[in-house]
């Protein structure tokens, strides 16, 4: 067998985990399309743009652990770009290849077609070098292995985006045949001296504590830390609270969860825990203006032991070179248990209120939000993943329980509108066959990348979307209202027939109250062959309390005036 550039990638996508890739054909790119297809064990996703085959990959990559996308030379990469700077941003190692121009055009003073008209054709792969943990450009094939190697490792390690640009004329061209793809697999222990330190170190600040509590963060997942921050959570016995964008990552039908940690809007009982507490270990967190609403919920660095990715920082000392999930396992050995912070929660939350269940909504009373999200909640089992678009959705999804086993998705750290359509339809391409995807959509960040729901329909995927349509940007006008937060209304549920076409089994249906969101979500449950978007009508004002505080702060945070000279 003679490799080529193309299959030589196609090779290492397979071994690195793909069983699809997403793209959109570009004449740039085309033999190398071909050259994919060669690998019969993996299946190629046309998208409607750049921007949601982008998407789809970040998606992919959270229930796959990599995705990846392919474009023509600019015209398709920079519509890419969000999405791939939105994988940076969610630590997601998604590999971006980009077809280029053919290798005799430069010297032969060429001008190209899909370029900005000049001689320089650099500025892609510039651009790229920015959101992305390698990049690379392939202009001579015996250097593809090494070039293609060097992204795909740095981008599994670094759990971020990679570069990979190929001239048009490489794509079939024949190179070295694929090294032992184990190569690709390098993991990156602790420093061995550092480990032991910061070990001991923290043991003796959490072993001294009289109320230590453990709290969750976002980096958990991307860098296998999840099981260890268990252990540790076990081995202390102490209240464990979750930051909003590492919901789930946490089980929270365990007897130590104590729900999200979020400042003013955090889950009942938790936000006095959290700040009680003496000692708090944080593992993998960001902290961000979203994420401490508009930094008013950021624990004492003095009480404060933070264990990020590759260091862990305590009141007094950053030590380096220390593998997170390490860590944290190592620690569990060392502590002991002291359940105080737990105890208090207990009294707390059976002293200040039982769950208020919500109520069923009178039946022809007109659809609220409270009623949405108590039929939502309802709908969630252990098979189920609720994903959240940026919007009410994060608040109405963060407010949501999860039974053991479910999972949570949320693209907090970037926050791109649209990101959520596209990225149902990578992570559905990617979800185990007995498991379900449930999304809350926003009608704003619907109307971004609305089109994706037609590949949805084109697979057969079984997606339960709820689009809550109260007429505008209702997050934006929390946060500052203008008339730039008002848009056109659309028939959202009727779009489906309009996907469907001849040959769709997608299915549409409006809910006004909440006998119709009731009958919806039944009809959902039993439909078969294609998706199911539920367009769920409410009042523009009907939003979560949780939006309107932390819209509030946040907004104090953005419009803080310039420090004066
Ligand atoms: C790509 C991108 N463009 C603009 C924004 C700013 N933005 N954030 N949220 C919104 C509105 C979201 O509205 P909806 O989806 O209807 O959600 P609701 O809050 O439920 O109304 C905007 C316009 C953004 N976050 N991402």
């Amino acid at each position: 067998k003679t490799y080529t550039v193309g299959n030589y990638l196609a090779t290492r996508f397979e071994q690195i985990g793909l069983k699809h890739y997403f793209m959109v054909p570009g004449d740039y790119n085309l033999v190398l399309l071909d050259q994919l297809l060669w690998n019969k064990n993996m299946q190629q996703i046309g998208c409607c743009n750049e921007l949601n085959a982008a998407y789809a990959a970040e998606g992919y990559a959270r229930v796959n652990g990599v995705g990846a996308v392919i474009t023509t030379f600019n015209v398709g990469a920079f519509s890419a770009f969000n999405g791939i700077a939105g994988a940076n941003a969610e630590s997601l190692p998604v590999i971006f290849v980009s077809s280029s121009y053919n290798t005799n055009d430069p010297s032969a003073n060429h001008l190209l077609h899909h370029t900005i008209g000049s001689h320089d054709f650099a500025y892609q792969y510039d651009a790229f070098r920015q959101v992305t943990c390698a990049s690379v450009r392939i202009l001579h094939a015996e250097n593809a292995p090494s070039l293609i190697d060097h992204a795909i490792v740095t981008a599994l390690r670094e759990r971020k985006p990679a570069y990979i640009e190929i001239a048009c004329n490489l794509s079939d061209a024949p190179c070295p045949k694929p090294a032992p793809f184990e190569i690709l697999l390098v993991s990156q222990p602790s420093n061995r001296q550092a480990l032991d330190a910061a070990v001991e170190t923290a043991a003796a600040l959490l072993n001294n504590a009289k109320k230590p509590l453990l709290l969750a963060g976002v980096h958990l997942r991307a860098f296998k830390a999840i099981d260890a921050f268990r252990e540790l959570a076990e081995a202390l016995g102490c209240a464990v609270a979750v930051m909003p964008n590492a919901k789930g990552f946490f089980p929270e039908n365990h007897p130590q969860y104590i729900g999200i940690y979020w400042g003013g809007v955090s889950s009942p009982g938790c936000e006095s825990i959290v700040d009680w507490a003496d000692m708090t270990l944080v593992a993998g967190p960001m902290f961000t203006d979203y994420t401490t609403v508009g930094w008013t919920a950021l624990p004492h660095r003095e009480q404060m032991i933070k264990a990020d990715p590759r260091q862990v920082q305590f009141p007094q000392a950053d030590y380096t070179e220390i593998a997170l999930a390490e860590f944290l396992s190592a620690l569990a050995k060392q502590v002991r248990k002291n359940d105080k912070t737990l105890i208090q929660f207990r009294r707390e939350v059976r002293k200040a209120h039982e769950e208020t269940e919500a109520h069923v909504a009178i039946e022809n009373a007109p659809l609220t939000r409270v009623e949405l999200c108590r039929q939502i909640q309802n709908d969630i089992d252990e098979k189920t993943t609720l994903l959240v678009e940026t919007g009410d959705a994060w608040f109405n999804g963060m407010s949501m329980h999860l039974p053991g086993g479910a999972r949570f998705e949320i693209e907090m750290q970037w926050g791109s509108i649209g990101w959520a359509v596209p990225a149902t339809f990578g992570y559905a391409m990617g979800l185990e066959r007995d498991r379900r995807l449930v999304s809350l959509i926003g009608d704003g960040s619907f109307q971004l990348t609305a089109q994706e729901v037609a590949n949805m329909i084109r697979y057969g995927q079984h997606n339960l979307i709820f689009i809550v349509n109260n007429r505008g940007y209702v997050i934006e006008s929390e946060i500052h209202d203008g008339p730039y937060n008002y848009i056109k209304n659309w028939d959202y549920a009727g779009l489906i027939s309009v996907f469907n076409a001849e040959d769709g089994h997608g299915l549409g249906l409006k809910a006004t109250t909440g006998k119709e969101l009731a009958d919806a979500i039944k009809k959902a449950r039993k439909h078969r062959g294609g998706p199911v978007l539920i367009e769920c009508q409410i009042a523009h004002d009907d939003c979560s309390p949780q939006l309107l505080k932390w819209g509030t702060k946040v907004a104090v945070a953005n419009e803080r005036p310039p420090r004066q000279a």
